[in-house]
């Protein structure tokens, strides 16, 4: 499949001199990891939830294969997002008083209301490979750490092509933050996801195959980056043959 294609998008807000976001071409192939690094303000949350179909951009196209999410209307936008991505934030959005097993459980609760005993099996399945081993803990007895964990479970349940990440390893310290960029990682490999996450993070953007700098809403430096490279030893980005190109400021 082709992944994402970015033409000609741009977001403006009132107010504001110059779009938030503009850029003219974007490609990410499947399968893809991708880091959007960035001074703040430069448009990267813009980024992500324009790719996701949260922001709709006041021009351009945003295609994930054949689908182009600026054709779509709310409501359909918010069952594509549904389908096809999971996400992992800085605030883990998870519920205390809730276990880590109804947590991952709970998108599915609110969308078919009784849940599949296969999904419930998947979901177990995630929290060992996350590496928890109690499933019924509350999740205010959990560390930081152990909540974002499951929310990268619950993220991976529903076997979404895509996952997006916004700063997932911010608010974590340096142990906890090194095991989930790690399980980021792996997991979006194994599952053959395309990853996208903003970061701040050297251990987790150093290791991703492809690096996106956005200053001004525009993309300063499209680069990719072996694993474990160094960012100073990457080369200039060749887009996959069949996609959009290059980006310049
Ligand atoms: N609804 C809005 N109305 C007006 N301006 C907005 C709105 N949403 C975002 N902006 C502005 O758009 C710019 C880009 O914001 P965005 O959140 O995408 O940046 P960012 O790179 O993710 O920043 P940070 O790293 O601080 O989270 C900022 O200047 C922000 O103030």
């Amino acid at each position: 499949m082709a992944g994402l294609s970015l033409s000609g998008v741009r977001v403006e807000f009132p107010g504001l001199a110059a779009p938030v976001l503009d850029i003219a071409a974007l490609a990410v192939a499947r399968g893809e990891d991708v880091a959007v690094t960035g001074p703040s303000g430069s448009g990267k949350t813009t980024l992500i939830n324009v790719m996701t179909g949260l922001e709709k951009p006041a021009a351009g196209s945003v295609r994930w294969d054949d689908t182009d999410l600026v054709r779509l209307g709310e409501s359909q936008r918010d069952a594509w997002r549904a389908g096809h991505v999971g996400l992992v934030m800085q605030e883990f959005h998870l519920f205390p008083g809730l276990s880590a097993i109804e947590n991952v459980l709970l998108p599915v609760r609110f969308r078919l209301f009784s849940v599949p005993a296969a999904t419930r099996e998947r979901a177990l399945a995630l929290l060992k490979r996350v590496g928890l081993s109690r499933p019924d803990q509350d999740i205010a007895t959990m560390s930081r750490g152990e909540m974002q964990r499951v929310a990268v479970a619950r993220a991976l349940l529903g076997r979404p092509a895509v996952l997006i990440a916004d700063e997932p390893t911010a608010s974590l310290d340096a142990a906890s933050g090194a095991v989930v960029a790690d399980l980021l990682i792996e997991l979006a490999r194994e599952e053959n996801a395309t990853l996208i996450a903003v970061t701040h993070d050297p251990r987790l953007s150093g290791r991703l195959g492809r690096r996106l700098s956005l200053v001004a809403g525009r993309i300063a430096e499209d680069v990719a980056q072996g694993e474990g490279a160094a960012p100073s030893s990457a080369t200039p980005y060749t887009p996959p043959a069949a996609s959009q190109g290059q980006v310049t400021p």
